[in-house]
């Protein structure tokens, strides 16, 4: 069966002013995702794991290798046509001066959906991510961080996206709202065959959530195995050794 998205010796340089070639954000990533999927991407600060989700939503162009979407080459596919099916959350999103019911129809008011449509997915989204009616009035100065995040992962759902690409999506929830998300985005995989790839330092949600895990280091990709294959506590320890040693270099 073709994946869904496929990398092919992905690398990506940063470009300098003094250096030719740069240096290296991403070397030689290879790996495929299919359809459904939930796919975990860990590890250490700096270690390249958002490059790799800009990468996948072309806000970044891979120096050398090759990106398929299904059969097709990334750079056969134009760009809004890409980010339609693609969709990535940010870590810090906005929701630029909207009110959250606004920001969640806005998207679907661009592609001139009718009104019950756009309110029926509106309803659906905010039900399935527990988002409170009192927010829908509110603008993203009346909501904390946390609570921006969950808007703006619906407002990435109510367009459903083949392919959700999420960075952090828990780092500012607490563990109820972050376990639910978890279930949501688990059920919204089975449900509607939604691809979901996220990247997420907390290693018990991101056990909690994938069938199958990446583990990027220094730019590498160390592990790309199916969940049930995985030795959580030897991750943990690789995880914890590489963030002090992150740590100790930056000091
Ligand atoms: N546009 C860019 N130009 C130059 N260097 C970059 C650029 N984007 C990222 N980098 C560098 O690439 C490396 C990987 O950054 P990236 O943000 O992808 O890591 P990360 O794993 O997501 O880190 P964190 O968990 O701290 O968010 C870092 O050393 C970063 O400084």
């Amino acid at each position: 069966m073709t994946p869904q998205l496929q990398l092919e010796q992905v690398n990506l340089y940063a470009k300098t002013k003094t250096q030719l070639q740069g240096y290296p954000i991403l070397q030689d990533i290879s790996f495929a995702v299919s359809a459904g999927d939930r796919l975990a991407i860990i590890g250490p600060s700096g270690a390249g794991k958002t490059s790799l989700l800009r990468l996948i939503n072309r806000l970044a162009e891979p120096t050398s290798g090759k990106i398929f979407l299904e059969n097709q080459e990334y750079h056969q596919i134009p760009v809004t046509q890409l980010r339609q099916v693609v969709t990535l959350v940010l870590q810090e999103p906005k929701l630029l001066g909207m009110t959250v019911q606004q920001a969640l129809a806005y998207p679907l008011v661009l592609r001139g959906l009718p009104k019950e449509t756009i309110q029926q997915r509106v309803s659906h989204w905010t039900e399935q991510l527990q988002i409170p009616h009192d927010w829908l009035e509110r603008t993203e100065l009346q909501l904390s961080v946390g609570q921006r995040q969950l808007v703006a992962i619906a407002r990435a759902l109510v367009i459903q996206p083949k392919i959700l690409l999420l960075d952090e999506p828990t780092s500012n929830l607490d563990i109820g709202i972050a376990s639910h998300l978890m279930q949501a985005l688990t059920q919204l995989t089975q449900t509607h065959q939604t691809t979901v790839v996220m990247v997420n330092s907390q290693l018990d949600l991101a056990k909690m959530f994938c069938n199958r895990l990446l583990y990027i280091h220094q730019g590498c990709l160390l592990v790309n195995q199916a969940a049930s294959e995985i030795d959580w506590i030897d991750l943990q320890q690789r995880l914890m050794q590489a963030e002090n040693q992150a740590n100790e270099e930056w000091n």
